[in-house]
C-alpha cells in the first residue's frame, strides 16, 4: 500500500539525510524503523507525508505518487496517514474530547472545528476510541492535566479518528517511563492489528522494537542496511546499523527488560 522509490532529502545544508530510499510496506503491515541519531529516521517519516519534502524520488501511497500533489490534493491524501508524535502535539487548554475530535480537522474543514461544531457521528466515535485506550472518564479533563503515558493515548485516538490506511508514528515512547513505553507501543500494534493499519514506527529502542513488532528496518547515514524480522537481528547486524560502539548498551537493555518483565 506504500512504496518509497529512491526517495531521497538532501537538507539546504548539504546533510543528505535519505540516500535513494526504496522500501515497500503491505497493507496492515507494522515496520519499526531504528538506526542511531542522524541515521534519517525522523526525515523518512515525514518525508512520507510531506512534513518534509523530498529532494527527489517517489512516494506512493495506494497508487497515487505523493509527492507530484498540489496542496488540495495532498491535504485529501494526509487524511490517509495518521501521525503519532513524540511530543504529542496536544493543544494544552483544550480537553481530551477536543484533541481527539481535532484530528477531524481535514474533513470538517477550518470554521466548523474551530467552532467546535463536529457532526455527532464524530464525537460518537471520540468516545469509542476514548473507551478503546482506557480514557473515557478523562475526556473533559483539560489536556494539561494528564500524564504523559495519557497525553500519548490522546495522540493515539487523534490520529486514528482520522480513520487513516496508514499511521506513521515518530519516537512515541522518547518521553515516557520504560513500564508505560511498553503499555503504549502493546497499544498501537493491538490497534493496528484491530483495524488493520499499516505503521512505520520510528522507535531508538530497539527491544521495544523487537517485542512488539514483526518487521524492523535499520537505516545508517541515509540508507537502509537491515531489513528482516526481530530474530535476524545478530550482534553483527547491530554493529551494522549503529556500529561498534554502542550497541550493547542496546543489548543490555533487552536483557534488563527482559529481567523486568519476569519478575512482574
Ligand atoms: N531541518 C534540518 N535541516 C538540516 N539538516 C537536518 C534537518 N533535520 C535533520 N537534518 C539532518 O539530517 C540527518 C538525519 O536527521 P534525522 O533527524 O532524520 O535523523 P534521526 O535518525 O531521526 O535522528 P534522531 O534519532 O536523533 O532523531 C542528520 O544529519 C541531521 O543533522
Amino acid at each position: 500500500m506504500l512504496r518509497l522509490q529512491k526517495l531521497t532529502k538532501t537538507y539546504k545544508t548539504g546533510d543528505q539525510a535519505l540516500k535513494a530510499i526504496d522500501l515497500e510496506v503491505p497493507k496492515g503491515q507494522v515496520l519499526a524503523l531504528i538506526g542511531p541519531s542522524g541515521a534519517g529516521k525522523s526525515t523518512m517519516i515525514r518525508c512520507i507525508n510531506r512534513l518534509v519534502e523530498p529532494t527527489s524520488g517517489a512516494v506512493i501511497l495506494e497508487n497515487t505518487d505523493l509527492t507530484k500533489l498540489g496542496p488540495g490534493a495532498l491535504r485529501r491524501a494526509r487524511r490517509e496517514m495518521g501521525m503519532i508524535f513524540q511530543e504529542y502535539a496536544l493543544v494544552e487548554r483544550l480537553t481530551v474530547m477536543e484533541n481527539v475530535l481535532s484530528g477531524r480537522l481535514g474533513y470538517v474543514g477550518f470554521w466548523r472545528s474551530f467552532l467546535r461544531r463536529y457532526p455527532q457521528a464524530d464525537v460518537d466515535e471520540a468516545f469509542r476510541l476514548l473507551d478503546r485506550v482506557g480514557l473515557l472518564h478523562m475526556a473533559d479533563k483539560r489536556a494539561d492535566e494528564l500524564s504523559g503515558g495519557q497525553r500519548q493515548r490522546v495522540g493515539i485516538c487523534r490520529a486514528l479518528i482520522q480513520n487513516p490506511k496508514l499511521l506513521l508514528v515518530d519516537e512515541p515512547t522518547a518521553s515516557l517511563d520504560p513500564k508505560t513505553s511498553r503499555q503504549i507501543m502493546r497499544l498501537i500494534t493491538e490497534l493496528c492489528r484491530e483495524r488493520g493499519l499499516a505503521a512505520i514506527i520510528n522507535i531508538h529502542d530497539v527491544a521495544l522494537a523487537q517485542m512488539f513488532v514483526p518487521r524492523i528496518v535499520g537505516l545508517r547515514f541515509g540508507e537502509i542496511v537491515f531489513d528482516g524480522v526481530p530474530a535476524a537481528l545478530t550482534a553483527e547486524k547491530l554493529t551494522e546499523i549503529y556500529g561498534e560502539e554502542d550497541w550493547e548498551a542496546t543489548i543490555e537493555a533487552v536483557e534488563d527488560d527482559e529481567e523486568v518483565e519476569a519478575a512482574q
